[in-house]
Formats: C-alpha cells, structure tokens, sequence
C-alpha cells in the first residue's frame, strides 16, 4: 500500500509520560531529625518524585496494522499502551488516537463476585453493545474463552476462576467486538497454547476488519505470529520500529549481550 493510502490512527508526536508519586521520601530522609525537619516546616506533603517513564516518542501507526511493543522490564511498554488508550495524560509532546483505543489487560475490570456470564454482560453492554446484541453474542463468547470446557463455569462467580481463565475470559469479550484500535497488554500470554492459537487467530481476524492493533509482550513467538512491524521501548525511548524480523533480531542480540 501506498503511503498516501494508509489511514493513520494512532499518532504519537515526542510524547513524555511522568509518574508524579505524592509523599514518597527519598533514601537520605528518613532519619528523625529529616522527619522533624518537614513536621517544623510543613514540607512533609509537598514531597514529590518523578519518573519519566516515557521520553519522547514518536510514530504514526495504520489501519490494518498489528504492531509489538518490546523492551526489557521497566522500559515504558504498558504506560505508552496506557496513554494511548487515554488512562494517562501526556505531559509534553501529543498522542492522538481515532475513535476510542480499548485497553485489554490483565487487569481489566471484572466484577469478582459476579458469574462469568454476567461479567460478559456487563462487559459488552460498557463497550457499547444493544442488549439484543449481547443476548445474540454472550453464547459465543463464552465458547471462545472456553472456561466452560470444564464444566458449567460461566455460572459461577469470577473469583473462582483460575488466572488464566480470567484472562480468557476477558480477552474473549474485548475480541468480540470491532475496535478501531484494540490495545492488548500480555493478555495472550496467561493463556496455554490452545487459546493462544485461537486468540492470535482472531487477533489476524480484527486487523483484516480494518482495524490497529497493539500487542505488549514478551513472548517472541506471540510477537512474530501476531505482528508485521515492531516498536522497540529502552529506558523510554524508541530504540527501533520495523519489520518485525529485524527488530526482533537486535533485540535478540541486545539481550545477549
Ligand atoms: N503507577 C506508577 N507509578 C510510578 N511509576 C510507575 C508506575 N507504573 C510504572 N512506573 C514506572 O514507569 C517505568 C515504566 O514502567 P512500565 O510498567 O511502563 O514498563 P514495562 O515496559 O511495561 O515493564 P514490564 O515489561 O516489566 O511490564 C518504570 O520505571 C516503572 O517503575
């Protein structure tokens, strides 16, 4: 496709994210007299520390695309997927996003207390779905996460499930609907191979409806059956985007080293 073809829908232009901790104390101020010190002076909850977790990131993403997001522990993947989907604000630079980006998590919210079937409810009625269309897709849902291939699991409340029937589960209710741009944070990851398989077959399905899709992982093999291009995180930078063969062979190399 040509460039002037592609219909961007992500757009990151030199975005910071910065974590503000409130009341965190540093190392060299936790002796008595640092404590009496901020009591007398009242500085005690003016105390903040920064961490930059993102630093000026940049890229435009297409429609149709699957993109890995990889790097080392700490290097930024899940605050950029987190800003992306408009859970953090930018403090400098820009992210623009078409329509609105779902977060698929592990620790997307479920009601613990509530059955399965509920939750699948609940789920698809927030990401907008008619009740008629609930009622028509609830079945199919729960036979994609498969949590009843062991008995009738979907009636009983969430907190019993295993975490990966959890994360099946919720992964079945975000992928039962057409996303502009669908954001997934490790989630294929907690399956086992089975539901991998079918998650990433539908994962290549919902990028040929047209829409992007990012996947967080650090699971090469996720990463190379699912995306054709990949953004490389270090410290909070871009260390590399593009095809994902390439930038996994130097990151590869990177983490031999
Ligand atoms: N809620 C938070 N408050 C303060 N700092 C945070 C918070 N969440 C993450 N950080 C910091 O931001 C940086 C990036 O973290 P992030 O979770 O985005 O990394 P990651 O690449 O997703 O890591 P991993 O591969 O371990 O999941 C780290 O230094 C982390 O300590």
């Amino acid at each position: 496709m040509a460039d002037s073809e592609k219909i961007p829908t992500v757009v990151a232009d030199d975005a910071h994210i910065v974590y503000k901790i409130v009341g965190a104390i540093g190392a060299n101020q936790t002796s008595p007299l640092s404590a009496l010190k901020r009591i007398v002076t009242k500085t005690n909850s003016t105390n903040v520390r920064e961490v930059h977790a993102v630093k000026g990131v940049s890229f435009v993403a297409y429609r149709g695309e699957a993109i890995g997001l990889i790097g080392s522990n700490g290097s930024g993947k899940s605050t950029l997927l987190r800003a992306v989907a408009g859970l953090l604000p930018v403090a400098k630079g820009a992210i623009y996003a078409a329509g609105q980006p779902s977060l698929l998590g592990v620790n997307a919210a479920m009601m613990n207390d509530l059955s399965g079937e509920r939750n699948v409810e609940l789920g698809c009625l927030a990401m907008g779905m008619t009740p008629a269309e609930v009622k028509e897709r609830k079945q199919s849902i729960i036979d994609f996460s498969g949590i009843n291939e062991r008995g009738d699991f979907a009636s009983l409340p969430m907190r019993t499930y295993s975490s990966g029937m959890g994360a099946r589960l919720r992964f079945a209710i975000a992928a039962a609907k057409k996303h502009d741009v669908l954001l997934i944070d490790e989630a294929l990851a907690t399956g086992d191979a089975k539901f991998r398989r079918r998650s990433e077959a539908r994962v290549r399905e919902l990028r040929k409806e047209a829409g992007t899709v990012f996947l967080v992982s650090h699971s090469e093999q996720s990463i190379r059956d699912t995306c054709e291009r990949v953004l490389w995180l270090e410290s909070g930078e871009i260390r590399a985007d593009g095809p994902t063969e390439e930038v996994l062979k130097e990151y590869e190399s990177y983490m031999k080293k």
